[in-house]
């Protein structure tokens, strides 16, 4: 049985690993831009506290059940920074590009480049949910001056796998859901719902 669910975020980076990862199994996938869902506020300083108030509003505003993701990139020699604020870290409106231009600006004087990609999923079956379902992952790499690739989204063409010798905007669809932050915090939060 296929089972509709709430995509509460309006990237479309994320709505397509997600349909990549959910549609196989089951899962009936609409973004809340569909419902006209309007980006919900992200005012906390914590993934999960972000994630579970995107999720609530658009199960408040859909009456379906909805996934949130807040994620971002953490880099060990900024103290962790942008982290949480990594969509807006060069300021309103967001924009990838000059995300990527003020990371790499930040980093050129640092000599260490590690970094690691955070996920937090948040699923409630409706707004209200006592019980909300939440896992997360990591994924670690390193900044890189010179974006390569073209696949994915966000800091992808500045985030080096070393393991894999790619940034992962040159990884294949199927090989970063495989190895993602996003794919393990999926995978456990199916485990979960079953
Ligand atoms: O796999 C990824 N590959 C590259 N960049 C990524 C990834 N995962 C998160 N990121 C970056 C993009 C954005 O700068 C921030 C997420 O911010 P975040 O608020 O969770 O998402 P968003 O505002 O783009 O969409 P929404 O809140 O509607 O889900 O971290
Ligand atoms: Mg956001």
């Amino acid at each position: 049985m296929t089972q509709r669910l709430i995509l509460a975020s309006n990237n479309a980076g994320k709505l397509k690993e997600f349909a990549q990862l959910l549609e196989p199994i089951g899962f009936e996938l609409h973004p809340q831009g569909e419902f006209d869902v309007p980006e919900a506020e992200e005012p906390f300083g914590t993934f999960v506290e972000n994630a579970l108030a995107k999720a609530r509003h658009a199960a408040r505003l859909t009456g379906l059940p909805a996934l949130a993701d807040d994620s971002g990139v953490c880099v060990n020699a900024l103290g962790g920074a942008p982290g949480v604020y990594s969509a807006r870290f060069a300021g309103e409106p967001k924009s990838d590009a000059r995300n990527n231009a003020k990371l790499v600006a930040d980093l050129a004087q640092q000599g260490d480049k590690s970094a690691y990609y955070y996920c937090v999923l948040v699923y409630v079956r409706h707004a209200d949910d006592p019980q909300p379902v939440i896992a997360d992952g990591r994924w670690n790499g390193e900044i890189i001056a010179t974006a390569r690739g073209a696949n994915g989204f966000g800091y992808d063409p500045h985030f080096l796998i070393p393991l894999l010798g790619k940034t992962t905007a040159e990884l294949e669809p199927d090989v970063k859901n495989a190895h993602s932050h996003r794919g393990q915090a999926l995978r456990a939060l199916v485990e979960k719902l079953r």
